[in-house]
């Protein structure tokens, strides 16, 4: 199994030398030169099998040869070991055809933790066994950096450092970051919204003397690792509602596009899912360009569902790789385009994403009410990415079941879950005294300077 870039022209990688590379060497993200398939009888097999047991047979034919069976056994038991519940990612059921795929057990209550505990302990062994030192430089709008910190806290071949968005993350989030006294882990607030820190990594990335000096790596959704974990769980709820003897659909709450993504992934590995959809908030750009063939940035507006406010959709570049039948040249225009402002998709291209994905956007007053009717109807106090999903899930609803995506505990957005149903989302026994931890950030300018000499002042 190779990998290559979506933009056409850097070396094609091993899944070890991709994991651990981060954004390709021509800018591009990289994805698997074929996608395997499952048969159906692989699929149907999957049945009354563990998360874990159905995550290897799903991971297994993407990383080659980097770890032994045995070994890639051992590191997704230790990965999904401390979740707090037993089916990793349960299934409860909403209405007739809705239901909603709990993706927030993990340690840091949101699915992040799916993919940032197996890369964790993917590092750990692929370093171990180089003696290799990296430095990890991630963006978040408050999840992956929590998941991150989480997983990489305290390892000593890793220097962590995520850069968020200040005053724009919730105060768990932010806590969960700053909170925790490892050394090795550095949380920095960045003066500018989360698109200013993705393209801040992106442009350590792009800077090689930097990208050599600091043996620099990345754990946002660039690193196809993450992807790659997140297709597991299409597969496990899929296939206990019935698949692969019937078709499933799924909605998604979007901001950077890896989840979805990841949902694409499966599909093109066999697993009948009938439609895809991706909700968005107000910061709409994936909606609108769905609509509209025209991916346009508008500025990012900070809404209840913080960590969805990006408008440059790291992922979509994956998916337009495929609209424009794996043209790199193509890719890499439409790119150039964007740092003007956007791009006009072809219409072939834009056709195939139509036919793909299904999509739509709520507003801050509709996620606050779907919040409030959820916990009257159902019984389920959702967190607003989770609301603005169900949301648009109703608008799809059909004669397939559905599943919605629960992106985040509720406890991770108390004030907002608190606003819209007037109860409080406590946070688990074990964080309890989250709010007590002294907190650790450095502040720092949007400046790729100053950000950069931050890193190279702290690296152990
Ligand atoms: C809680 C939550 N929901 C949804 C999303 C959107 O996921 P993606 O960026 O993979 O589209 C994020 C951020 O990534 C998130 O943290
Ligand atoms: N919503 C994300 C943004 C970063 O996305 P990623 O999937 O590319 O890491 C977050 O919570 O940080």
């Amino acid at each position: 199994m190779r990998y290559i870039s979506t933009r056409g022209t850097a070396p094609k990688l091993t899944f070890e030398e991709a994991m651990l590379t981060g954004l390709a060497r021509d800018g591009g993200l990289y994805v698997p030169e074929t996608v395997p398939t499952l048969s159906h009888a692989e699929i149907a097999d999957m049945a009354g099998k563990s998360y874990e047991e159905v995550a290897f047979q799903v991971m297994r034919p993407f990383i080659g040869d980097t770890f032994t069976d045995a070994t890639f056994k051992e590191l997704i038991a230790n990965a999904y070991a401390g979740f707090g519940h037993a089916a990793r990612a349960p299934l409860v059921q909403l209405d007739s055809n809705h239901f909603l795929l709990e993706l927030f057990h993990g340690p840091t209550l949101a699915f992040k933790d799916f993919a940032m505990q197996l890369i964790g302990q993917m590092f750990q062994a692929a370093l171990g066994r180089s003696g290799d030192r990296v430095t990890i430089v991630g963006a978040t709008s408050g999840d992956t950096g929590s998941a991150a910190i989480e997983a990489f806290r305290g390892l000593a071949a890793v220097d962590v450092f995520i850069l968020y968005p200040h005053g724009r993350v919730s105060e768990v989030q932010r806590r969960q970051m700053t909170t925790p006294t490892e050394s090795n882990v550095h949380a920095l607030a960045v003066d500018g919204d989360f698109d200013d820190c993705q393209a801040a990594v992106k442009d350590m990335f792009n800077d090689f003397a930097f990208r050599e000096e600091v043996k620099l790596a990345g754990v946002n959704s660039i690193n196809w690792g993450r992807v790659l974990a997140q297709v597991v769980y299409y597969f496990t709820a899929a296939v206990s509602l019935g698949a692969p003897h019937r078709q499933v659909s799924f909605t998604v709450p979007t901001g950077n596009f890896g989840d979805i993504f990841a949902g694409y992934i499966a599909q093109k590995m066999g697993l009948p899912i009938a439609d895809l959809v991706v909700a968005t908030n107000q910061n709409d750009i994936l909606h609108r360009t769905l609509e509209t063939g025209s991916y346009t940035k508008q500025g990012v507006t900070p809404t209840i569902s913080p960590s969805m406010d990006i408008q440059v959709s790291s992922n979509f570049e994956r998916a337009l790789f495929d609209a424009y039948d794996r043209d790199g040249a193509a890719v890499a225009a439409q790119m150039d385009d964007l740092k003007s402002g956007g791009f006009q998709i072809s219409q072939g291209a834009y056709q195939m994403l139509k036919h793909t994905f299904k999509s739509g956007r709520v507003s801050e007053q509709e996620t606050q009410a779907t919040i409030k009717t959820y916990l009257a109807d159902h019984g389920e106090l959702l967190c607003p990415h989770t609301a603005v999903g169900t949301r648009v899930a109703e608008a799809h609803l059909g004669t397939v079941p559905m599943v919605t995506l629960a992106t985040a505990h509720p406890a991770k957005f108390p004030d907002a879950v608190k606003a819209a149903s007037g109860v409080a989302a406590p946070l688990p026994p074990r964080m309890a005294d989250l709010y007590d931890r002294p907190e650790r950030v450095t502040r720092v300018a949007n400046d790729l300077a100053a950000l950069q000499s931050v890193i190279r002042e702290r690296i152990t």
